[in-house]
């Protein structure tokens, strides 16, 4: 009975897979079958081939759930016919779909899915500098996912079965993307490479009602995966998809002058080795003031490691995105943040060098917030066009040295009064929660702040800071707080902790529940440095 019911199971399945195949094989797989025409021999050996995909399917139906030595001879077999490919791939699948060898098709496919499934979780944890896939998970299920919407979950979940799901952003970028197309106010957006469209569907969801996004890529098949998702959340009216090379939609948007600087933000996310003619076109069509995300910078975290360790297919994408990384940190048209050192130490301001070098060599030195960090804070800065600001917290003043520096373009000398900035500064050595209450004993200072940056010692106290913060700070104003992964041990079993370590790791555990379940701001949390949570301000 069961045996039965399993083999139903997998009939169904291959049913599936193989509808999946012949669908998606009538636009894309036909130009792979082009491509890969070498692979296929004479049709007696396609006839033959159908033969042994059905005998195929019979031997692993009978070897459940165990598959015998004539499955695996079998394999083989139809293996060699395929002109000996070391690996199956999808467009195996979509080649067998064209020649109506249905059940070697599902094979394929479902080869193909496991494949870039398991390639998918290994690359999760690899796209950030983040060290555990725990830390990762408690990221997404702290901060990301309960503040997802339902149609962004269900594109996931709808792209979660297609072969390469690991293509689409991770959800957690997606909450720093969401977060700058607010601070720039985004209207009108460009889009390069789509895929099944989850960076897509959250740019049409946060763009207002008469935005408009420019979505391009090469293949329409994919966007189609998504397309009934996308017209559920009622925003396809906000998308204007266009299939085709990027370059050439681009050079032609920059044939109507009207387009340049035209635009408030744009997302890349295709071919890598074409990232720098993208950017120059880019620059003249985004206004002053205006975001470029690249995303994949860190061409999963292979940038800094020797060639012999990436796999040879991977080798010129890296490449290209090294160039791409050192071009944009020369770029003096544009203010950057990566999340890693790459892109920072170039492009420190020498005041805030002299800092993190005597920082270096003070005892608690891991207190100060992190250069990348550092970087990130002088965008938001940028972005909510900051001049009035709050920090709690100061230690040897790091953070607060690129917040001042963020008023002055000076970079020559180090320290506050030689930087020439001393006079922006009203220190108050005293415990926050007095000083903020007084300031709110000011009718004037109710959202009269444009920033705030908190890293006090006392993380017990973020919460009351919190509440005190979100009448300070102005609405559409920030808030940022450091170290809320608390080095990342916030996913870490208590016994892995020294005694003294416990009580800050409950806080910030605290603390990220309560920020993530607080409606009053959209928030997005990284783990640059200690570990950062942006909190924007929504009413
Ligand atoms: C990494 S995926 C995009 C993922 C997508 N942003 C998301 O969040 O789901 C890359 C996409 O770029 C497209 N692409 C690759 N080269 C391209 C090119 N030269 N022009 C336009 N699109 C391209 C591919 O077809 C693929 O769908």
């Amino acid at each position: 009975m069961k045996m039965a019911s399993k083999m139903l199971q997998l009939k169904s399945k291959a049913c599936e897979a193989s509808k999946f195949v012949s669908k998606h094989g009538t636009t894309y797989y036909k130009q792979l079958l082009e491509k890969n025409k070498h692979y296929i021999q004479e049709p007696a050996t396609v006839e033959k081939c159908n033969e042994l995909s059905k005998q195929l399917l019979y031997t692993r139906l009978a070897s459940i759930p165990g598959r015998t030595e004539l499955f695996w001879k079998e394999v083989d077999h139809v293996k060699g016919l395929w002109k000996n490919r070391a690996d199956l791939k999808v467009e195996d699948a979509g080649i067998a779909a064209l020649f109506g060898l249905e059940c070697f098709a599902w094979y394929c496919a479902e080869t193909a899915i496991t494949m870039a499934k398991d390639e998918a979780k290994a690359s999760d944890f690899s796209k950030g500098l983040l060290q555990s896939e725990e830390l990762y998970k408690y990221i997404l299920e702290t901060s990301v996912y309960p503040r997802e919407p339902e149609a962004l979950k269900e594109l996931r979940s709808v792209t979660h079965n297609y072969p390469m799901a690991n293509m689409a952003i991770a959800p957690d970028a997606g909450k720093l993307m969401e977060m700058l197309l607010n601070l720039v106010n985004a209207r009108k957006t460009i889009e390069v490479g789509v895929f099944t469209g989850y960076s897509l569907l959250l740019t049409a969801l946060t763009l207002p009602e008469d935005g408009k996004v420019i979505a391009i890529d090469v293949n329409r098949s994919t966007y189609e995966i998504g397309l009934p998702v996308i017209k559920k959340a009622g925003v396809e009216h906000k998308i204007d998809f266009r299939e085709s090379e990027a370059l050439p939609v681009l050079d032609e948007l920059l044939n109507h002058e009207e387009n340049e600087g035209g635009f408030d933000f744009a997302f890349v996310d295709a071919d890598k080795v074409s990232y720098w003619n993208y950017h120059e076109r880019l620059m003249r069509l985004i206004k002053v003031g205006g975001i470029i995300v690249y995303d994949n910078t860190l061409w999963g975290g292979s940038v800094a490691e020797p060639d012999s360790s990436t796999p040879e297919g991977k080798r010129e994408g890296k490449k290209a995105i090294l160039e791409l990384n050192k071009k944009l940190s020369a770029d003096k048209r544009v203010q950057i943040s990566q999340v890693a050192l790459v892109s920072v130490y170039p492009r420190e301001q020498e005041a805030l060098k002299e800092l993190r070098i005597l920082t270096h060599n003070h005892a608690l030195a891991i207190m100060a917030a992190a250069p990348d960090a550092g970087q990130l804070i002088e965008m938001l800065l940028k972005l909510v066009n900051a001049r009035k600001t709050i920090e709690v917290g100061i230690f040897t003043g790091y953070s607060l040295l690129s917040l001042l520096l963020h008023y002055q373009k000076m970079a020559r000398v180090a320290g506050y009064q030689e930087a020439g900035v001393v006079h922006k500064i009203d220190f108050r050595k005293s415990e926050p929660l007095p000083v903020l209450d007084e300031l709110l004993n000011h009718k004037e200072n109710e959202g009269g702040f444009d920033f705030a940056f908190v890293d006090d010692a006392d993380k017990g106290s973020y919460w009351n800071y919190h509440e005190r913060l979100m009448r300070l700070i102005k609405v559409g104003g920030i808030i940022v707080y450091d170290k809320t992964l608390w080095g990342g041990s916030v996913a870490e079993p208590d016994s892995s902790k020294p005694e003294g370590k416990r009580e800050g790791k409950k806080t910030a555990h605290e603390l990220n529940k309560k920020l993530s379940a607080d409606k009053r701001v959209q928030i997005s949390q990284i783990a640059l440095g200690h570990g950062i949570t942006i909190c924007r301000r929504l009413y």
